[in-house]
């Protein structure tokens, strides 16, 4: 075993999310079964009694792994020393809000953030922003981030990517782990483009397996809409569904993903097939050596192109808007 703990600061530690995420990383879901672990809980002063509560049932918990938890209510504390960082803690839209009232309320708890990892984080730094809307968060975080690599921020979109393998794994009859080169493009929102241009179900081509009018009226709406079916049918939004998918994609981050697969993460992107340089894109991708890397040379058709370009474009509206608040 690892002899120094890996500091993993969760924000909105006493949320939904917070709660089913907690226990899988103290058991070393997050980082594999030989790494230790030392949780630092943030949330805001109304909610840090609860997140003492977790605390204690962490504790309780007598989990190998975890070498400690500590519970903050101040981001520049909670954010010295990580090494893993999970912006989980987010504002909800609440009735009456507009969209530009929603980015300004999170401006408010990214750009501090973002300023505390820059101050006072690890040198390897990962971080992963799970709160809504996930890829604008994450680039108002980076941008106040500016001595912190760029390419260690990154937003979830792995949790579509899981929803497009489950979906597909139901129509074709088969394991998800029988599923290769699913992607995810574009925005964490009901504009993604879940797309199996490339996508094997055992080494055949998934578009071939299925046909064209179940993938555009059904498979394609029902990946990118499928929080907000969530949210109808269990009257919450997904919270242990997205604490795995953050533990898939942290695991996969640090260790590596398989040879011959690919997966799906929203990063900063390089310009690679169109996408503005510096907004945070979901994209077909590898990691080795702790490194995300984009999957080069995919073929892209009209019709992909369309729906890449749609998701991209709100991105650039979402980045328009938080530049014009200021809050990059
Ligand atoms: N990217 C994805 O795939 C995905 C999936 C599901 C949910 N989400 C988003 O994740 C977020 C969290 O969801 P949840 O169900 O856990 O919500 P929740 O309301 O149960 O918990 C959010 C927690 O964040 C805390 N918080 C708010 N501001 C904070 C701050 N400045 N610092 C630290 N903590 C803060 C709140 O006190 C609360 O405890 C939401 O924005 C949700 O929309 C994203
Ligand atoms: O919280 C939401 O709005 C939905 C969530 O992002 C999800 O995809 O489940």
């Amino acid at each position: 075993m690892a002899e120094t703990p890996v500091n993993v600061t969760v924000t909105g530690a006493a949320g939904q999310i917070g709660y089913a995420l907690l226990f899988r990383i103290a058991s070393g879901q997050l980082l594999g079964a030989q790494t230790p672990v030392r949780l630092r809980l943030l949330e805001i002063p109304a909610a840090v009694r609860a997140a003492e509560g977790t605390a204690l049932e962490l504790q309780d918990g007598a989990f190998p792994l975890l070498s400690g938890v500590d519970v903050f209510d101040n981001p520049k504390a909670a954010f010295d020393g990580a090494n893993v960082a999970l912006l989980v803690g987010a504002r909800p839209r609440t009735k009456g809000m507009e969209r530009g009232d929603l980015l300004e309320a999170n401006g408010g708890i990214f750009k501090p953030q973002g300023e505390a990892i820059n101050a006072g984080a690890a040198a390897d730094i990962k971080v992963l922003v799970v709160g809504n809307p996930a890829n604008t968060n994450a680039l108002i975080a980076q941008s106040h981030a500016p001595d912190v690599p760029a390419d260690r921020f990154t937003a979830m979109t792995r949790l579509d990517h899981n929803r497009a393998l489950a979906q597909l794994a139901g129509k074709l009859g088969v394991s998800v782990s029988a599923l290769k080169k699913v992607t995810i493009w574009g925005n964490h929102s009901a504009t993604q483009y879940p797309d199996v241009s490339h996508a094997l179900v055992e080494g055949r081509s998934v578009a071939e397996a299925v046909d064209r009018g179940w993938l555009v009226d059904e498979f394609i709406p029902r990946v990118a809409k499928r929080g907000a079916e969530i949210i109808e049918v269990r009257g919450a939004s997904s919270a242990a569904s997205a604490a795995s998918a953050a533990i898939d994609h942290v695991y996969d981050w640090v260790n590596g993903t398989p040879e011959g697969d690919w997966t799906s993460a929203a990063i900063v992107s390089d310009g690679s097939y169109g996408v503005p340089a510096g907004l945070v894109s979901s994209f077909p991708v590898t990691s080795a050596g702790g490194k995300w890397e984009i999957v080069q040379g995919l073929e892209v058709d009209e019709f992909s192109r369309g729906r890449i370009d749609a998701s991209v474009a709100e991105l650039t509206e979402e980045r328009d808007a938080v530049q014009r608040l200021g809050l990059i």
